[in-house]
């Protein structure tokens, strides 16, 4: 059967897809720019707009990292603000598990479901490191082991605060003089990382509970995935590894009681539209050197080979000097988290293999778009991905804010629609609808009063 395709938008912020130097670059971070890319997303009839969220500048040799833009909006204000600048539109925002508490996150997300009448995601991220814990309140307070078993528990509570209300719960009956019933929030939960009961504040939102979404890749990662998420962002955006990867997280899913159908994987994406594929690849490649300019080159090198190397010339060949793997050169950047050493003999074999200058190298590695061609070859490049199973559609970013997903919403979208795989206009309202996903029912309360008759 004929997939239907996915499209979500992002204003990436962070990393080095925005070129923040590029003239045609506006603000990242005014409200202007955000309308401008969600209200695009919108008249591409995309299920939402997303955001990713990073709690701590990140630091490179003791300096705040400026290569890529530095500094953001918190999600959940920002798209409180976009939900009124739109009407259809999904709003997703990634929030993190290990720094906050449910209750604090269920208040703000049911209010963002009521303010978008239903149209909310949440991007359940754990972070890895002490560094962005050091911002918060218990400083670097979590182990990396315990992180996904908190973030499993902090969504069971918070669906548990979510399904204190229920519908009809508020009455304003001037008649009775009733304004909710009684048991209305009452909620106690008892765990390992939440001790808490009490009141929940706000009502049952339009659906219910957000379209939950999930971001990491480690074995446990993929098994929340598996068991709670209805949406993965995924890296995985090279059609042989997604393939793998898609399998691999679909295959999970029988051991929780799902099906394939109630999840959705989408990779991150990049596109570059011009009139002729010869023209896209030669823009692509401009935006490519853009994105690896030779300090990202070198920075990026730093942070695996874990030493400076300014000394180096990005268009020349790769140290000799061996790498430090122990030793953090670039912090708060989840890419050079692991596995350095292991990275750096990769590396080091494919420029040999090739003869790839620093700066080569890393465009090999870390660039490169997903999507380059004319419009019809974009299209069909897309709808052959989905179809062949490598993701059930695309979280697009691009380099230029605000106004970098244009091309693709007037000259490959009307081509997607004509395809029959993308819709025509909206047939829903909620953001659970646009994906796909069947609602989820109200689990009734295990504790608290008993509910009194309406
Ligand atoms: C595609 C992708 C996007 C991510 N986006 C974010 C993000 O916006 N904010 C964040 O704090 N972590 C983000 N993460 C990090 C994950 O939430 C997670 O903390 C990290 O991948 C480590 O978990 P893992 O070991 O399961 O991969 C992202 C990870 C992936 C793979």
């Amino acid at each position: 059967m004929t997939k239907q395709i996915h499209l979500a938008a992002q204003l990436p912020g962070i990393h080095n897809v925005t070129v923040w130097s590029d003239p045609r670059s506006r603000s990242q971070i005014a409200i202007g720019s955000f309308v401008h890319l969600a209200r695009t997303a919108e008249r591409g009839k995309f299920d939402f707009f997303f955001l990713a969220e990073g709690l701590r500048l990140r630091e490179h040799k003791g300096s705040l990292y400026e290569l890529d833009v530095a500094g953001r909006p918190d999600n959940l204000t920002m798209l409180s603000a976009l939900s009124a600048a739109t009407t259809r539109l999904g709003v997703a925002a990634t929030v993190n598990a290990t720094f906050n508490e449910p209750y604090e996150v269920a208040r703000r997300l049911a209010t963002l479901d009521h303010l978008s009448g239903g149209r909310t995601g949440w991007n359940v991220v754990t972070s890895f490191d002490a560094f962005t814990g050091e911002n918060f309140r218990r400083g670097g307070f979590l182990a990396e082991a315990d992180r996904y078993t908190r973030a499993a528990e902090f969504l069971a509570t918070a669906r548990e605060l979510w399904d204190s209300w229920a519908e009809g719960d508020v009455l304003a009956d001037a008649a009775t003089g009733r304004f909710v019933r009684p048991g209305a929030g009452e909620f106690a939960h008892h765990g390992e990382h939440f001790d808490i009961s009490g009141r929940f504040t706000t009502p049952r939102a339009p659906q219910g509970h957000p379209v939950i979404i999930q971001a990491g890749e480690s074995d446990p990662g993929r098994e929340f995935a598996a068991s709670d998420a209805e949406v993965v962002f995924s890296k995985y955006n090279r059609l042989d590894e997604a393939r793998a990867f898609y399998r691999d997280v679909k295959g999970r899913l029988a051991r929780y009681g799902r099906s394939p159908a109630d999840l959705r994987i989408m990779p991150t994406a990049t596109v570059v539209v011009a009139d002729t594929d010869e023209e896209a690849t030669a823009y692509a490649d401009e935006i490519t050197r853009a994105q690896v300019s030779p300090q990202t080159a070198i920075a990026h090198l730093e942070a695996v080979w874990g030493r400076d190397l300014s000394a180096y010339d990005p268009d020349g060949p790769l140290p000799d000097i061996d790498p430090e793997p122990e030793s953090l050169v670039l912090k708060g950047h989840s890419v050079f988290r692991t596995g350095r050493a292991e990275t750096a003999r990769r590396w080091r074999a494919l420029a040999e293999e090739r003869g790839l200058s620093i700066r080569e190298l890393m465009i090999e590695v870390h660039g490169g778009q997903t999507f380059v061609g004319s419009p019809h070859t974009v299209a069909d490049a897309i709808d052959h991905f989905v179809q062949s199973d490598g993701a059930d559609g695309f979280v697009f970013a691009t380099h230029l804010t605000p106004g970098g997903l244009d091309d693709f919403v007037d000259r490959v979208v009307p081509l997607l629609q004509e395809k029959g795989v993308h819709r025509p206009d909206y047939t829903g309202t909620t953001l659970r609808h646009h994906l796909g996903l069947a609602p989820r029912p109200r689990a009734e309360r295990t504790s608290g009063n008993a509910r009194e008759a309406s």
